[in-house]
């Protein structure tokens, strides 16, 4: 895996014959940063993100990967430097978790040509580094929901990205597994783009945030800047303070509702 930066210019996007759900979204991420998209639900993250994987073509605007156009490549080559990790699970519940993860080198055969032994490498190492070892042989469908991210978060690795983009990766995943998943992909050689519902982990383990609102990004930067609590209260529509935790120096985030919205 190599990293590649990955940058949008003045994204918008909206469905056929309907206005745009999202407007004006500008980053640059240099390669092997992480980006956390952050903001209340409907604002529009699933959307930026479906943009980055190239399932959604933009209105106007460009997502260039490396420096390239990721319109002007062949969606072949485009699966070969961007892997997506979604919230909604496959439903091919008959294979394997070794067959699913496998599936992650189709963008690299060629033609009809079988997987070899570097392939079955991969696989294996990447089943390992997501605690899956144990359940290789294991239907798909038998598994719990955080089982069944972390085969899909290996899946992606196999297909050996150089961006990696997340929609709300931890949403199944237990504390530990969380933090295991999320400081695993930042010692990657991979940039990574993922949405995150829990500000004090976009707060601790990214080095850019986007926040949207109502489709617009009202803040871009690191998480000092972007996370500031007036930000967040405007994005999320509640009373919002970050205090520093001694000793451990943490930054810690919490929140309730305006007064005119306590009934
Ligand atoms: N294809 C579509 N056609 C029409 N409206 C859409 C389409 N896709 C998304 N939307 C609307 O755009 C808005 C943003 O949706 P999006 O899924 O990007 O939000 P989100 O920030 O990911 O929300 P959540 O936190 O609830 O997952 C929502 O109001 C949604 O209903």
């Amino acid at each position: 895996m190599t990293a590649a930066a990955i940058s949008a210019t003045d994204l918008a996007w909206g469905p056929p014959r309907g206005p745009a759900i999202l407007n004006g979204v500008s980053f640059a991420l240099p390669a092997g940063r992480t980006l956390g998209v952050v903001g209340a639900n409907g604002a529009g993250k699933s959307t930026l993100l479906r943009l980055l994987y190239r399932y959604h073509r933009p209105l106007s605007g460009m997502v260039r990967i490396g420096g390239d156009d990721l319109w002007g490549m062949t969606s072949r080559a485009a699966a070969r430097r961007v892997a997506a990790v979604l919230q909604d699970q496959p439903t091919d519940f008959a294979l394997t978790v070794r067959e699913i993860a496998r599936l992650g080198r189709v963008p690299h055969r060629n033609g009809l040509a079988s997987a070899g032994a570097r392939d079955g490498a991969i696989v294996e190492a990447a089943l390992r580094r997501l605690d899956l070892g144990g359940l290789g042989q294991r239907r798909f469908g038998t598994l719990s929901g955080g089982e069944k991210q972390r085969v899909m978060v290996a899946r992606a690795l196999v297909q050996e990205p150089q961006v990696l983009i997340l929609d709300e990766p931890t949403n199944h995943l237990d504390i530990r597994h969380q933090l295991e998943v999320l400081e695993m992909l930042r010692g990657l050689d991979v940039t990574v783009v993922t949405s995150l519902h829990d500000l004090n982990l976009a707060f601790d383990l990214c080095d850019e945030v986007v926040v949207l609102s109502r489709g617009e990004m009202i803040a871009c930067g690191p998480p000092e800047a972007a996370l500031d609590a007036s930000t967040v209260a405007r994005a999320f529509a509640v009373t919002a303070s970050r205090e520093r935790l001694e000793p451990s120096g943490r930054t810690r985030f919490t929140y309730s509702l305006a007064p005119s919205d306590r009934t």
